[in-house]
């Protein structure tokens, strides 16, 4: 059987890298996802991913704490290119040919996001990684994952988050929260659900860019989300 996607757009999150260490990068995860993205561009399909910065720093928490917000927002877009590099390093010691685009310009480090470039990479079967999010502040790497796969023609953009799809409220604060198995973007949107934000929904809708919400925790469902088997919750149009 063959892929159901010839092109994606993976979210990874930030916070998910952490595994069960209080802060950072867990080699163990990281090296758990990258076979697991191996394995689908074996496939055929190729892969740009996105890469959040939860387990290094989030712009909201500085703000909470008096930071000036736009200058949060930078430090945490500078978290994402350290999980960037990591994730590209891994996957070279693996031997997954892989690229760092990022949004902000750090040319000493890595290479600056170029749209026909990360293209060429990517039908040159490179995986490409796309850090620093959207490059603004006031955003999110929700965002920017529906931003770039909107940009590098994906049919999909998938979210490998801490929980396993949409629910009807956050799991982890309510027992009773029912997951959805398909779910519309004007209902999501409309319910205030917040496992995206709500510009990251907006645009992929506009877009009529599905996106397929699964657990980055579960071995094997990111395989199955790309097969187009039943894994998660998918959002429609
Ligand atoms: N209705 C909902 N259904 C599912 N999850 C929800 C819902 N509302 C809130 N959440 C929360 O959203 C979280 C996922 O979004 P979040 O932005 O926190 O993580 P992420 O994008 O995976 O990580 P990072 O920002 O580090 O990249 C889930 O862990 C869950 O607790
Ligand atoms: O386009 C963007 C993307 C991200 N940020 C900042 O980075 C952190 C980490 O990203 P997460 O999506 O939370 O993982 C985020 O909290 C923002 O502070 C940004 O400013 N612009």
């Amino acid at each position: 059987m063959s892929a159901a996607y010839k092109r994606i757009l993976l979210k990874l999150s930030g916070e998910a890298l952490m595994g069960d260490d209080a802060y950072g990068i867990n080699e163990e995860v990281v090296s758990r996802i990258v076979s697991e993205v191996a394995e689908i561009t074996r496939l055929g399909v190729q892969v740009g991913v996105v890469i959040g910065g939860g387990n290094i720093f989030r712009g909201m928490k500085g703000a909470a704490s008096g930071m000036d917000r736009a200058t949060a927002d930078y430090m945490g877009m500078l978290a994402t290119v350290m999980n960037a590099m990591a994730l590209a390093d891994a996957m070279r010691r693996m031997d997954l040919e892989a690229r760092v685009q990022s949004a902000l310009r750090i040319d000493q480090v890595v290479e600056p996001y170029i749209r026909g470039r990360a293209i060429r990479h990517l039908e040159e079967g490179r995986v490409v990684i796309f850090a620093a999010g959207t490059g603004n502040p006031f955003f999110t790497t929700d965002t920017a994952a529906a931003l770039r796969g909107a940009e590098i023609g994906a049919q999909i953009v998938l979210k490998a988050t801490k929980v396993d799809g949409v629910y009807t409220a956050d799991p982890k604060k309510d027992p009773l929260a029912q997951r959805y198995h398909r779910i519309s973007f004007d209902e999501a949107i409309g319910r205030n659900l917040q496992v995206l934000d709500s510009t990251a929904f907006a645009l992929c809708r506009d877009q009529k860019l599905p996106i397929n919400v699964f657990s980055i925790f579960k071995p094997g469902a990111l395989k199955r989300v790309v097969m187009g088997e039943d894994e998660g919750t998918l959002v429609h149009s």
